[in-house]
């Protein structure tokens, strides 16, 4: 929720299944956003009301559909976001992350976003997409494990498992975060030999625990990792100084769209 181009607040909605009918009352799409349970526009009727403007950006066909129904909606799309070199069928998240965390911490720039998907995107120092990768997010990687195996289903607990775990859910634990920290150091250290100077961004739900275990290799000075998560060429810098969280990277990229859009009008 924005107030002007202050971001106030942001919140997370439960994952739906796409059976949700498009509300035709105010009350009725307050029941789907607690952004909007939290706006009283005045007014008794639902012509009377100001409707707040609501910016879309969605991945999910159906939550799209869903919500390009409501009445003061825009939907952004990917022809909306001025990043050269896009495919057609680029996720608009990961195109506008990208675009964002560039305008904001400068090009080149790599985006990791750990979200349900876990994706890698990056753009040269004149802003010009390079590529990226896709792969099951944290949470996907272990569920895919209780729906494919007897493995139980695990509660959310300690970031850091051992990496040698003696009880199941730890091994669960280790395997997949383990190696999806040296995953990501791998594509780190490739994409700092082609781009010294780039910052990198993490973002999406799962960033903190992404943070950690990539700070946790670095730090380890036992470990391999150590060396392939310094920058070429420059010394010994921990990598921890290139590397940067940031959870609203999206709607400040949608901020910015939208400043862009009202500009232009
Ligand atoms: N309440 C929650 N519901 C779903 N995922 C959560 C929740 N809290 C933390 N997460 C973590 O956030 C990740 C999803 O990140 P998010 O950026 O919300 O995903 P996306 O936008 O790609 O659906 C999951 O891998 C999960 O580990
Ligand atoms: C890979 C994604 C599903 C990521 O989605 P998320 O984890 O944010 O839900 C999304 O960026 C997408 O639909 N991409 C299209 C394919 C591509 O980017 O090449």
């Amino acid at each position: 929720m924005f107030s002007g181009s202050k971001l106030q607040q942001t919140w997370d909605i439960p994952y739906t299944n796409g059976d949700a009918k498009t509300p035709q009352q105010w009350a009725e799409w307050q029941v789907l956003s607690p952004a909007l349970q939290c706006i009283d526009e005045g007014g008794t009727s639902d012509e009377e009301r100001q409707w707040p403007s609501l910016w879309i950006l969605s991945v999910v066909p159906h939550q799209t559909q869903l919500w390009q129904g409501y009445p003061r909606g825009t939907l952004l799309q990917l022809t909306d976001i001025p990043l050269p070199g896009m495919y057609t069928s680029l996720g608009c998240d990961r195109a506008l992350a990208l675009w964002a965390a560039g305008e904001i911490y400068g090009w080149p720039m790599l985006v990791i976003d750990g979200g349900t998907a876990l994706t890698l995107t990056g753009a040269n120092a004149s802003g010009h997409l390079v590529g990226g990768a896709i792969l099951p997010g944290i949470a996907l990687q272990l569920r895919s494990l209780t729906q494919a195996t007897p493995l139980p289903d695990l509660q959310p607990t300690d970031p850091m498992p051992p990496r040698w775990a003696k009880n199941t859910a730890d091994a669960m634990r280790s395997g997949v975060l383990y190696t999806i920290w040296a995953g990501l150091s791998d594509f780190i250290q490739s994409w700092c030999q082609d781009f010294s100077h780039s910052h990198i961004v993490l973002t999406g739900g799962d960033h903190q625990q992404i943070f950690q275990g990539l700070q946790a290799l670095c730090n380890s000075t036992a470990s391999s990792a150590t060396a392939v998560l310094q920058i070429p060429g420059q010394g010994y810098e921990p990598c921890q100084n290139q590397l940067v969280c940031d959870e609203t990277l999206l709607f400040q990229g949608i901020q910015r769209l939208r400043a862009k859009r009202l500009e232009s009008q």
